[in-house]
């Protein structure tokens, strides 16, 4: 019998051009993200996200990246934007997210900007508390802790991570194609998340590095196909 093994999604984030949209849908991205915190040197205006978004095709899911927004501002982007999920990537509190979600009726991921004193029960608390505080969460994308809040191309200690939280983590932080195939393999999150590690520029993509990364990701996810195939 065939064996079936899961396969990690991908999100592709701080995307500005279309050419580098349609490189990482045609290359496979399951996710793309756009960052709508104006301090960023990958930064988007909404009306610019919501011309790319509107030529996105079926079956690939927006993210909205935001730091610390108002439940105002939120609004206005996912009304010019029509963005499917947000990302909450500042310091907003567990009732800032769930209430600003629910007011925009959009599902909705808690970035964890992990530090060196960051432990697997804090981790463990966030996923438990969120999952209690709102039917909208779907997850904890964890990212390495810098003051710019993200985008640092710089990974944190994956072990920190439980294994029992690991099928609803986007792991996040420092990835590329260097390290892509290791980190899924060690973590097996449910998916994995990059902006650095696929760009040539701040909010410049480069295609090749794109195709490099989702090929590493794709390695890791074929030598666990390889690895239940032997088990069976
Ligand atoms: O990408 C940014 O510039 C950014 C700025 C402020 C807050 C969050 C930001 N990005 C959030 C993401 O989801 C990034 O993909 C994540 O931080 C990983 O970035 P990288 O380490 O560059 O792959």
């Amino acid at each position: 019998m065939t064996t079936i093994t899961s396969r990690t999604r991908i999100k592709i984030c701080g995307l500005t051009r279309l050419e580098d949209l349609q490189d990482a849908i045609t290359l496979g991205a399951d996710a793309v993200g756009f960052v709508f915190y104006a301090k960023s040197p990958r930064y988007i205006q909404p009306a610019a996200a919501a011309q790319l978004i509107a030529q996105i095709p079926p079956f690939v899911s927006t993210v909205g990246l935001f730091v610390n927004a108002s439940a105002d501002e939120v609004h206005e982007v996912v009304a010019q934007t029509s963005i499917a999920m947000l990302q909450f990537h500042g310091d907003e509190t567990m009732e800032q997210c769930a209430s600003i979600a629910a007011a925009v009726n959009r599902p909705f991921m808690r970035a964890i900007r992990v530090k060196p004193d960051t432990s697997p029960a804090d981790l463990l608390k966030y996923d438990s508390d969120y999952r209690a505080a709102s039917r909208l969460f779907t997850g904890l994308l964890l990212d390495t802790y810098v003051d710019s809040y993200g985008g640092s191309g710089k990974v944190f200690d994956w072990s920190l991570i439980p294994e029992n939280i690991a099928p609803r983590v986007v792991l996040s932080g420092g990835l590329s194609a260097q390290n892509a195939t290791d980190a899924v393999l060690r973590v097996r999150p449910y998916a994995v998340d990059v902006s650095s590690g696929v760009e040539h520029d701040k909010g410049i993509k480069d295609k090749a590095k794109i195709h490099a990364f989702i090929a590493a990701v794709r390695l890791a996810d074929s030598a666990d196909h390889a690895h239940a195939k032997q088990t069976d």
